[in-house]
């Protein structure tokens, strides 16, 4: 493959990744009666025109002491939602009392994950998904991740209508930008670091569902 096809696929990815993420955040949003109107950086015909965007793709060499080394070690995404696409297995989540539980890959099907940035949109409401990726002894593994968040200098606080009596505000305005410097620093620290007051009860939202969607 020649580099301008390649660059060519990568912003085809990049345009169906953008439009699945604007789906699937209006879906998830919508169930908590959010409309485009409560999100700026939606944009007036919510279809986040304006936001940002990143894709990593990983790289993990067979090991020969994959007891020993982790691939990518614990973390929450810093995006409001990441879509992942693996061709072998090697991505955990971790799930409250059952610990790291493999996401096995399925033909077809991409991984969505719940990042920090949607977690602060929802005053806590939607809790991110942490997760780690292992080595294997018998093959290489690759990964795609494209990341979906806010304009990089949008601000992002959670949600009026999610602040209540009984849900406090949990979280202070940040931008995308900004909080990813902190995460660089503090890692698994910065949520915490910048939390407002207590985190949402577990069960407030069912964050351990690996639900297959069919979209399109
Ligand atoms: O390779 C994987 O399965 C996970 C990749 C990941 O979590 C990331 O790139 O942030
Ligand atoms: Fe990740």
């Amino acid at each position: 493959m020649n580099c301008i096809t390649c660059s060519d696929l990568v912003e085809e990815y990049n345009k169906e990744m953008k439009s699945l993420c604007g789906k699937l955040l209006w879906l998830t949003l919508g169930e908590l009666g959010i409309t485009p109107e409560d999100i700026y950086w939606a944009g007036p015909d919510g279809d986040f025109k304006t936001n940002n965007q990143a894709i990593r793709m990983n790289s993990y060499p067979v090991c020969p002491e994959p007891d020993d080394l982790i691939g990518l070690p614990p973390h929450s995404d810093t995006s409001a939602l990441t879509i992942l696409y693996q061709t072998t297995k090697g991505l955990q989540v971790s799930m409250e009392g059952k610990g790291w539980v493999d996401v096995e890959p399925i033909n077809g099907a991409l991984v969505v994950q719940v990042g920090d940035m949607l977690h602060i949109l929802t005053n806590g409401m939607y809790p991110p998904s942490v997760h780690q990726a292992v080595v294997n002894q018998t093959s290489d593994r690759i990964s795609t991740a494209y990341f979906f968040g806010p304009p990089p200098k949008g601000e992002v606080s959670p949600l009026k209508k999610l602040v209540t009596p009984t849900q406090p505000l949990r979280y202070p305005t940040v931008t995308w930008a900004d909080y990813l410097r902190k995460k660089y620093v503090l890692y698994e620290k910065a949520l915490p670091s910048i939390r407002l007051s207590a985190p949402a009860p577990t069960g407030l939202s069912n964050g351990n569902d690996q639900n297959l969607v069919k979209v399109g």
